[in-house]
């Protein structure tokens, strides 16, 4: 829940709410179902949310936007002249202004009781301070939130424009030092609200939805600093009312969907009665969740990752600083031009009945991990492997993952300590100083989840290790006996050349 909506009363809370619902039934053209309710979700800490007052039938409409109402750059009157220089920055500059210009008409913009509705604060990991932060430990996560990668870019590309217009964008302060602070802050509101509100609008006639981090948010990874200039990159706006839907993993139960004039927004399940009405964010993993959305659940934790960098990798298999190693460059340079390396590499959760590293171990870990192992006067070229990982690979894989695991300062017991005694009767005595508790519980949370991932492909390295050594020794004893009769497998014998 962003910070902003803890501090309202019930009766303030409620009063925004109800002028929010006025403005949008009485919007030229929407719809809403009488059995879609806004509701103050505060006490579950989730800010507002919408609730089934009836049973829904799946497919049912349950509100309808007419596109003239969603927020863009296109819908606002927001002046060309501050909105054409950034042509070539991609879509989140030009959403950004459009955002503070709307924001800074407040009574005399038309989408004023919208912005009612909308927070100012975030709990987003953009917002946390460094002690917050640094209770993620060696989440990866940490390494994407680009704060000041984004302060930079919007010096050169928001900032400058907004200056410019200062009848349009008009903001406290004396000189343009002090106006570009105010401007940096109310940025950072907007490209919040666009990352954890926004959806893509799609042009043509398909399906939109908010997930625009289906994908594990590659198209926001680097969004943080809000620069994105792919051209495939998707046009976004803000959709009123749609936008007031929370999402919670397997529990989301509709879905936006997108025709000529309007977007619609359906249930894609039957709906009970007092049952939330939950959009679908996206599988994310709960670090992304709180970077983008500044909440987690518990039922995100099956999409939770941990990502191991390449430098780890190759540290750990003792090539880093071998730079004298013809054969090892070459086989990397292999590897690259195979687009197979990168900083780093995602392990997913393995699925709980998952048993076999065999059938978990993504291709492109498993190329990597052969092309570590491989002997330096192998010269062959690098190839997808198609038999089985060997001990080597799994005894590296583990040894690199047991190290990743060293780079969280506690243990998984003691995280599990602290949260007990978070969600226990006085749990203001574990909170460290400069930390907010919810912030903090949801860091040893996350952290938690990352460390229990390396824990399970630790014990699925451990078993295949045993599992193969097993086979050997059952192989060489087989081999053994067959000596004796003089045969030996065509199967015993390639096995015995890829070792
Ligand atoms: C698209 S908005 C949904 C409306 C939002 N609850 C509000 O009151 O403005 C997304 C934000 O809602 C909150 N949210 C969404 N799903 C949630 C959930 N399951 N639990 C808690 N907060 C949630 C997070 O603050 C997130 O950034």
């Amino acid at each position: 829940m962003a910070e902003s909506f803890q501090h309202a009363g019930h009766s303030d809370f409620d009063q925004t709410s109800a002028q929010f619902i006025k403005w949008f039934t009485e919007a030229d053209g929407t719809r809403w179902s009488s059995k879609v309710q806004l509701q103050d979700l505060r006490n579950e800490n989730a800010g507002r949310g919408a609730v089934a007052t009836a049973e829904i039938a799946e497919d049912e409409e349950l509100f309808a936007v007419p596109r003239s109402l969603v927020l863009t750059t296109t819908t606002s009157n927001v002046p060309p002249t501050a909105i054409q220089p950034l042509e070539e920055t991609g879509t989140w500059p030009p959403l950004i202004v459009t955002i503070i210009y709307e924001y800074l008409k407040k009574d005399d913009s038309p989408w004023h009781a919208y912005f009612k509705v909308l927070p100012t604060t975030f709990d987003t990991l953009m917002f946390w301070n460094s002690a917050e932060l640094a209770e993620l430990q060696a989440s990866a996560v940490v390494q994407k939130i680009g704060r000041q990668q984004a302060e930079e870019s919007w010096r050169e590309t928001i900032i400058p424009v907004m200056l410019a217009h200062p009848d349009q964008f008009p903001v406290p302060g004396a000189t343009p030092v002090e106006r570009t602070v105010e401007l940096i802050k109310l940025a950072h509101m907007a490209g919040s609200l666009i990352m954890a509100y926004a959806f893509d609008i799609d042009r043509d006639d398909t399906r939109t939805n908010n997930d625009d981090n289906d994908d594990n948010d590659d198209d926001n990874s680097s969004g943080d600093n809000f620069e994105e200039d792919d051209e495939d990159e998707p046009f976004k706006g803000m959709v009123p009312f749609a936008d007031m839907l929370n999402a919670d993993a397997d529990r989301n139960n509709a879905r936006l969907f997108q025709e000529s004039d309007y977007l619609i927004m359906r249930a894609t399940r039957p709906i009970s009665t007092g049952e939330q009405i939950f959009n679908d964010y996206g599988p994310l993993p709960r670090s992304d969740l709180l970077r983008m959305y500044g909440y987690i659940t518990d039922n995100y934790s099956q999409y939770d990752v941990v990502e191991i960098s390449h430098d780890l990798l190759v540290d750990v298999a003792g090539k880093k600083h071998n730079q004298e190693n013809k054969a090892w460059l070459k086989r990397e340079e292999q590897l690259d031009e195979l687009g197979l390396v990168d900083d780093g590499y995602v392990v997913h959760r393995p699925e709980p009945n998952a048993q076999r590293l065999d059938d978990v171990l993504p291709g492109q870990l498993h190329m990597l991990l052969r092309a570590l192992c491989t002997h330096d006067n192998d010269a062959r070229a690098i190839k997808k492997p198609k038999d089985a990982i060997t001990i080597e690979e799994a005894a590296l894989l583990q040894a690199v993952l047991t190290k990743r695991l060293t780079e969280y300062s506690t243990s998984y017991e003691a995280d599990q300590a602290i949260c007990e005694a978070l969600q226990s009767d006085s749990p203001s005595t574990v909170v460290p100083l400069s930390c907010h508790h919810r912030r903090y519980l949801m860091a040893v949370q996350v952290r938690m989840g990352e460390k229990e991932i390396l824990r399970q492909w630790i014990t699925l390295c451990q078993f295949h290790i045993k599992q193969k050594s097993e086979e050997m020794a059952s192989g060489s004893s087989k081999r053994k006996y067959d000596a004796t009769t003089g045969f030996q497998s065509k199967q015993a014998a390639k096995k015995e050349k890829h070792r």
